[in-house]
């Protein structure tokens, strides 16, 4: 299935003219979202945000929120606080990385695409994607392509961001579902994979690390778990690898429920076991690095496999690099030539 925009959320009779010389179409990146700072307060408004969003977390609102509330935010924030603390980046250009490269990689893009205005918005947080759509609709832009910086749709991420537009309705609106086997995109993977291995020396072993999620959701038909599988078997067979030479692992998970599997933790420790010594690790479920591969992975699970011995090297993310702008316009370009 190639990159698709399929979500179409048109608001009623909304035809705004163009006026002045700014461009009429935008195309919108967005991301999760992050906190505006690295202290427990900005740890807390996020999450609460976040898990806050019943497509995030699908418990009964009367059982969740006391428990979000009274439990999790209180226990969780100042801990999260200390990780994103670990990862901020200083400087006019800096903050969250995860808004940093975000916020670059609109930039890039924009580049790549200079009859558009393209702009970055995330689904919590700031700069929110709904007060994003409305200043869209004010500067006289007439409609937005979004494009959710999620190769892999799931309806805990890519799902909520159209419930957004569904909500928002400022401007004609079409949504890309997902990238997760665009061959450019694939491509550029594959090449920053290629272009670490020669810089650094190859590896034992080759994971792909995704962010995990309930298996429940996936039972119940959520792609992602399908969408990683496929895009992961792509870019093995672009680097020319044996099956046994790579590895699809899920990681940071949240809460008691089952998660997918295997796990990247328990995978580095069977690893470890095996007598593998060197690792690599990339994670293509993440456009751009953040907390879960910054601290999670770089950080923490290098620490951990070190212990028994071992090399983790972390692959950077596509991030603000020049190929991913360019795989992104492209996606972009195809979805805007299908809008007519
Ligand atoms: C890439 C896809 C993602 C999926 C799918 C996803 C599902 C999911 N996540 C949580 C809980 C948390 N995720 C957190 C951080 C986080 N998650 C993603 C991406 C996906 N999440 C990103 C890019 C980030 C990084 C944000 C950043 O600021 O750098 C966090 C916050 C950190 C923490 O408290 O540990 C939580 C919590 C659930 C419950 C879920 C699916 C049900
Ligand atoms: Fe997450
Ligand atoms: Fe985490």
């Amino acid at each position: 299935m190639p990159a698709h925009a399929s979500h179409d959320a048109v608001a009623d009779g909304a035809s705004t003219s163009s006026t002045g010389p700014a461009p009429d179409t935008a195309l919108v990146l967005v991301n999760l979202g992050t906190p505006d700072a690295s202290t427990a307060p900005a740890v807390r408004r996020y999450l609460a945000e976040f898990l806050g969003d019943r497509r995030v977390v699908g418990l009964p609102r009367w059982l969740w929120l006391p428990l979000l509330h009274l439990a999790v935010l209180p226990s969780r924030s100042a801990p999260v606080a200390k990780k994103y603390a670990s990862i901020w980046f200083d400087g006019a250009d800096g903050g969250s990385p995860l808004a940093a490269y975000t916020r670059r990689l609109a930039r890039a893009v924009q580049e790549e695409m200079p009859s558009l205005r393209v702009i970055d918005a995330m689904r919590y947080g700031t700069p929110a994607l709904s007060a994003r759509l409305r200043e869209l609709r004010d500067a006289g832009v007439r409609r937005a392509l979004v494009l959710p910086l999620y190769p892999q749709y799931s309806t805990t991420t890519t799902a909520s961001v159209g419930d957004v537009l569904e909500r928002e309705r400022a401007l004609p609106t079409r949504m890309v579902d997902d990238y997760h086997i665009d061959a450019g995109w694939l491509d550029a993977v594959a090449d920053s994979i290629r272009a670490h291995r020669a810089a650094y020396g190859e590896s034992g072993h080759l994971l792909f690390s995704f962010h995990g999620l309930p298996q429940r959701l996936v039972d119940a038909g959520d792609p992602y778990a399908s969408q990683c599988e496929a895009g992961a078997e792509a870019i093995a067979q672009r680097l020319g690898l044996a099956r046994d030479e790579w590895t699809l692992t899920y990681q940071s998970r949240f809460g008691r429920d089952k998660w997918l599997e295997p796990s990247t933790e328990a995978t580095l420790h069977a690893l470890a076991a095996r007598g593998v010594r060197s690792v690599d690790v990339v994670a293509p479920g993440f456009a751009v690095d953040c907390i879960e591969t910054l601290e999670e992975v770089a950080m923490m699970l290098s620490e951990k496999f070190a212990e028994h011995g071992g090399t983790l090297r972390y692959i950077p993310c596509l991030n603000d690099s020049r190929p991913h702008a360019r795989a992104l316009a492209d996606i972009a370009r195809r979805a805007l030539k299908d809008w007519i």
